[in-house]
């Protein structure tokens, strides 16, 4: 890497505001809400607060990574009622006497109870897609909420009154100014450990999510767990709520946390700006004033009781849903000229450790009598084919010829109906892609698939993912910076090595389709990989940047890269590879040197026309 890269992207304009001195500014102002603002105010604040971290769940789970929750009030309603149940009950054996002697104790086995719950319900519900995930969630909440209110010990629909206060420091937290800094330590820590998650290699992986699970398997990313990790994260932040709200009100009932409720969180993450952790914080603020507000004016408006605001909520989605999709926090934010924190790249950083690469001419990769059927169609018929390291084959044929789905076989995003696959000797046919992109494959895609928000050093940090360790819980409290810094280094460096430094800190989407295809290859690049797969690289790349292609695959394959691409571009094709199969209908036509290709009958009648 050279020096020009070691440092800082160009930092914001100077007539920008420090992102820290805003920072402050918005804790002052926090901190000293209770001291000037009415009674009245200092508790909406808290019911603001009480939804943010709720809606913060949200943001993480739906904005982030995809997954709409309607349930969330039910996790609520585990934080209260565990707490309300353990600190209420009498004649509780031992054990449970002492976890409800203390509100702190009882915090603790209401995040287990939730963690539990949540790994049950997200094992059964995370594993479907589209409608029925939401519809899912609907289920488990309506259940959920039943259960709280038809459960005699917790009290029926009547709910548990008695709560204890909290107590801190030996002082019992009994009125709403005192609560107000328990509740706001709790919505900045949540604030705090999401974004430093989001800006990490977990955080990554969970962005991911959003670029399609074949992208994401195929960079080393577990998709399943990335799932549950954000649901269980989100159902905690919810059972914090809950029992902070079970301390407030000293009081719990079903009503607060039924199916009508969870859509008002979800709102509130919309609203807000469900891909931001500001997001969560405007949203709650907004629907809870608002909700309020609303609530005074409009049964006098109407002239009766009732929950007129919920008709004004539901207008409220539909304009922010046409209008503004990214939610009310973009918006704001632009009020406020903050300069963009910049994302430093450590040169000192160790780097990677890299798998030592085959030798020369070993064959890496070889598909012997591949064979899938969809039905009726044979999309592939016995297909075989090697390349070796330091070797770059061709895999062209006319449109439907069978190209991607042989990628596919290849890469194990789709398993053969016959036939083997073997990566470097071992049988891959049937393992996951994910399994495969640890050995050492990796690949490109026909249709780009990128985070388009996310910058081009982060897209390709994606790719090394495989290549870190640290968890959640060390991302979340900054304790995995010198690996992030070795990621990032390792992505900056595959970044340079493709030609893309330029762009480093420019966010991927703003990039032409070119280079976005380049992009993908640095990524593929960043798993250290022995074998790249190139779905039609150079589509959509001008003359000159085909020959930067050529010639950075000229120079992967001189270090003993083993390459495969799939390409319609015959010119780049024929004077860049070493070999070239030919595909028809699903079946292997010919095979051989590009001269070869060039001038086999067979060829030139079935794909290239006679040209
Ligand atoms: N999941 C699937 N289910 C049913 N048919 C499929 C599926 N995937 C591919 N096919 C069919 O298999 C055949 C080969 O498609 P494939 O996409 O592999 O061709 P290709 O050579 O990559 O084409 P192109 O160059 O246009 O990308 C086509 O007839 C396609 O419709």
């Amino acid at each position: 890497m050279n020096a020009n890269t070691q440092t800082r992207a160009a930092p914001g304009a100077p007539s920008r505001l420090s992102p820290k001195l805003v920072l402050g500014v918005f804790l002052v102002l926090l901190a000293a809400a209770p001291l000037v603002l009415p009674e009245f105010y200092v508790t909406l604040l808290n019911y603001v607060g009480l939804s943010a971290l709720v809606a913060l769940g949200l943001v993480l789970l739906t904005g982030v990574g995809g997954l709409t929750s309607f349930g969330q009030a039910a996790f609520v309603g585990l934080g209260g009622y565990t707490t309300a149940w353990l600190t209420t009950a009498q004649d509780l054996p031992g054990w449970l006497a002492f976890i409800g002697s203390s509100p702190w104790f009882t915090l603790v086995a209401g995040l287990v109870i939730t963690a539990t719950v949540a790994v049950i319900l997200g094992s059964v519900t995370l594993k479907l897609s589209g409608h029925f995930l939401p519809l899912g969630t609907m289920a488990w909440g309506i259940s959920l909420y039943f259960l709280f209110g038809n459960m005699e010990f917790l009290g029926g629909h009547g709910g548990l009154s008695g709560i204890p206060p909290v107590s801190l420091f030996g002082y019992e937290l009994v009125n709403n100014g005192q609560f107000y800094y328990l509740v706001w330590c709790f919505v900045l820590a949540a604030l705090f450990t999401t974004r430093n998650l989001l800006d990490s290699r977990e955080g990554r992986a969970i962005r991911a999510l959003k670029g399609g699970m074949v992208m994401a398997e195929s960079m080393g990313v577990d998709t399943s767990r990335a799932r549950m990790v954000i649901f269980v994260i989100a159902a905690l932040h919810a059972c914090a709520a809950g029992w902070l709200y079970a301390h407030l009100q000293r009081f719990v009932n079903p009503t607060p946390f039924g199916l009508h409720i969870g859509i008002e969180y979800l709102f509130m993450a919309v609203v807000g700006g469900a891909g931001q952790v500001w997001g969560a914080l405007v949203g709650a603020g907004v629907i809870t004033v608002l909700k309020q507000w609303l609530q005074d004016i409009l049964p006098k408006v109407f002239g009766s009781a009732g929950n007129f605001e919920v008709i004004i909520f539901g207008v409220m989605m539909v304009i922010v849903l046409q209008r503004a999709r990214d939610g009310l926090w973009p918006l704001i934010a632009g009020l406020v000229p903050v300069r963009e924190a910049q994302k430093t790249i450590d040169p000192a950083a160790t780097p990677l450790v890299k798998k030592p690469q085959p030798p020369m001419g070993e064959t890496i990769l070889e598909a012997k009598d591949v064979t899938r059927k969809f039905g009726g169609l044979v999309a592939n018929n016995n297909m075989s084919l090697s390349v070796k390291a330091g070797e770059i084959l061709a895999l062209i044929g006319p449109n439907g010829a069978g190209k991607s789905t042989m990628f596919n076989q290849l890469s194990g995003v789709d398993t053969p109906t016959s036939g083997d696959v073997l990566f470097r000797g071992k049988s891959v046919a049937g393992h996951s892609s994910r399994e495969i992109a640890g050995l050492g494959m990796s690949r490109t895609f026909q249709h780009v698939r990128l985070l388009p928000k996310m910058t081009v050093l982060e897209n390709v940090a994606i790719g090394a993912h495989r290549r870190g360790s640290k968890g959640v819980l060390p991302a979340a409290w900054r304790l995995d910076r010198d690996e992030e810094a070795r990621l990032l280094r390792e992505a900056a460096v595959q970044v340079e090595r493709v030609g893309l430094k330029d762009f480093m800190f420019a966010e991927a989407g703003s990039l032409a389709l070119g280079q976005q295809r380049i992009l993908e290859i640095a990524r593929a690049l960043c798993s250290d990989p022995c074998l790249l797969l190139l779905d039609e690289p150079a589509a959509g790349l001008r003359l000159k940047e085909k020959q930067a292609l050529a010639e950075l695959l000229r120079r992967l394959k001189s270090e003993g890269m083993a390459v495969l691409i799939v390409e319609h571009d015959m010119d780049f094709v024929m004077s860049l590879v070493d070999r070239v199969v030919v595909m028809e209908f699903g079946e292997k036509i010919a095979e051989g040197l590009p001269a070869e290709i060039q001038s086999n009958p067979a060829v030139l009648e079935a794909y290239l026309g006679g040209v």
